[in-house]
């Protein structure tokens, strides 16, 4: 099964290419990092992948259901995501709870369930602690955990995170890579994560895409050599 189907993909920006020759799958189970300098078009191509872009040449393909034959549900977290400012009126746990409210039924209660996930979900970003806090109250660092426990707090089957670790020490770097390893592994959650940590999180990963600009393209224009294996993937949905 194939949550992201990349083919031949090119991107321009009016008439100005950012990108080209991009062909790559993700699967269930796969962690993928995606890497390349500043400027490389790795938002862009995650913008592809999201359609908040249109490919100007070839496709991206995006599943609509996942491993067990239910609606595929992403979750994204964009670069720079926390940028809430001191007046956000929420408290961490109603910010990271509206993920579990559904769109139209805003007034529903929250169940049982769905308390255990925000729980599980503040936890693993060690923010539970600091549920009843404001956002505005929050640091940097902690407002970005927030924006990625609301993602966790949906239960997505395809995260799509870019640069998410911003303002995070190289410890809590460490667990969040472990904890979506785990997801990974366990669940068969799949992950494209958009980094400039590719040392630490090579040990994690078990692809690697890297975004590089080769000789004769125009100087904006980046390509890809592959979609390096780096280990086998442990999740097997049979
Ligand atoms: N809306 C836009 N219009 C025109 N050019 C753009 C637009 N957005 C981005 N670009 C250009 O496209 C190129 C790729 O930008 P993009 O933000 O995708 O790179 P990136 O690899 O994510 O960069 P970084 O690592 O700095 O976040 C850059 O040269 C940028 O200036």
């Amino acid at each position: 099964m194939v949550y992201i189907k990349v083919e031949n993909l090119a991107f321009y920006y009016e008439k100005e290419p950012v990108l080209t020759n991009i062909s790559f799958e993700l699967n269930p189970g796969d962690f993928v990092m995606l890497t390349g300098e500043n400027g490389a078009a790795k938002t862009t191509l995650i913008r592809n992948i999201l359609g908040l872009l249109k490919p100007s040449i070839g496709n991206v393909t995006l599943s609509s259901t996942n491993h067990l034959g239910e609606k595929l549900l992403v979750g994204y977290v964009p670069q720079q995501v926390a940028s809430f400012n001191v007046g956000f009126p929420s408290t961490v746990w109603e910010l990271v709870s509206s993920g579990r409210y559904q769109r139209g039924k805003w007034f529903t209660r929250l169940t049982k369930n769905d308390k255990a996930q925000v729980e599980r979900s503040l936890k693993s970003v060690g923010m539970w602690e600091m549920r009843h806090k404001k956002i505005g109250e929050l640091s940097g660092g902690q407002k970005q955990r927030i924006s990625i426990a609301r993602v966790f707090a949906t239960d997505p089957d395809l995260f799509i995170l870019d640069e998410p670790t911003t303002g995070m020490d190289s410890q809590s770097r460490e667990e969040f890579y472990k904890l979506l390893k785990h997801n990974c592994d366990k669940h068969g959650k799949s992950i494209l994560m958009v980094s400039h940590d590719h040392e630490e999180l090579r040990k994690y990963c078990n692809k690697h895409i890297e975004l590089v600009r080769k000789e004769g393209l125009p100087w904006r224009c980046f390509s890809m050599d592959s979609c390096k294996e780096l280990s086998k993937p442990h999740y097997s949905s049979h």
